[in-house]
């Protein structure tokens, strides 16, 4: 039997879960609130309720790596503890840790990430491209040779993305496309060279629910031509999109939409968390008829 692609495991996971992923970002504030001490241990246990908390509900979580690696050697041993937890529950987990660097450093990323029975694997990696979208040569084989998946950056949710990210890129005398409209094409095409025949590539795009896609010249139905480019889109609740609008903003590509909201579950307490979590995830199912 053959092993599915990254992208076929995201299809069968969003098919029975829904499109809803959970970020774990065990914040300073966050923390306090949950009642735990600011450390190593308290994000362990942060991490490891949250887990327990989503099992039947929710198919995908993203582990924001920086809240663990503050607390050093600790911080990553525990973030070891809290993939295999995710693992074990049978949650997508996609280390968002967004890498970029020279090529030859870059390779030793994706090692740490993608190389199955490293202590810090995941099934996708998040990575920042704008050292050359060609840097990423090392994760993007390493990928397709262990069923891995990639989410790349292209156009970020923050407001400060727009001055690099809608910046025109100049063909000889003519004005081509935006940095961002360039990057999520190489995506698009790097999943038809390699990942044609099939229905989704494993290649997945940052695009975040703020941004302005007209202003960045995104046709986001260029995404949704087999093989579909993913989509991971942060942005939703905390920092203003709302849940309902999914279809409004992505239009054909949010069938490849992972909806991605930290904050505005977490800031609800352990207490509160499972009915949060089902209060998104049924204004999504909804936004999905
Ligand atoms: O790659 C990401 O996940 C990401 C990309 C981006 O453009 N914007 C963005 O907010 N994120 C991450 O998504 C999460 C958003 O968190 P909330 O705003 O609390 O839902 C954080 O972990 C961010 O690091």
């Amino acid at each position: 039997m053959t092993t599915a692609t990254f992208g076929e495991r995201l299809a069968a996971t969003t098919d029975r879960y829904g499109h809803l992923c959970v970020g774990i970002d065990p914040h300073t504030y966050l923390l306090e609130r949950w009642n735990l001490p600011i450390s190593a241990v308290g994000a362990h246990e942060f991490g490891l309720r949250i887990i327990d908390e989503l099992k039947g509900r929710v198919g995908i979580v993203k582990p924001q790596v920086a809240f663990y690696e503050r607390f050093g050697a600790n911080g990553y041993k525990v973030l070891e503890d809290v993939f295999e937890a995710a693992r074990a529950a049978g949650l997508l987990v996609i280390a968002d840790v967004k890498r970029g660097d020279v090529g030859s450093t870059l390779e030793a990323y994706s090692e740490a990430w993608l190389t199955p029975g490293m202590p810090l694997e995941a099934d996708a990696m998040t990575l920042n491209p704008y050292q050359g979208f060609d840097t990423l040569a090392h994760p993007l084989e390493m990928a397709e040779e262990h069923n891995k998946g990639l989410f790349v950056l292209a156009a970020t949710s923050n407001p400060e993305s727009a001055s690099v990210q809608t910046a025109r890129r100049v063909r000889g005398s003519q004005e081509g496309r935006s940095v961002a409209g360039g990057i999520a094409a190489r995506a698009v095409l790097w999943n038809r060279d390699r990942f044609a025949g099939r229905t989704k590539g494993s290649v997945g795009v940052v695009i975040g629910a703020t941004v302005d896609l007209e202003l960045l010249d995104i046709d986001v139905e260029d995404l949704a031509t087999e093989p579909d480019t993913p989509i991971l889109a942060p942005g939703f609740g905390h920092q203003g999109a709302a849940f309902e609008d999914v279809r409004r903003i992505f239009g054909s590509s949010a069938e490849n939409v992972i909806v991605t909201s930290s904050r505005s579950l977490l800031e609800n307490g352990l207490e509160g968390l499972g009915g949060a979590i089902d209060s998104q995830v049924k204004v999504l199912r909804e936004a999905y008829k």
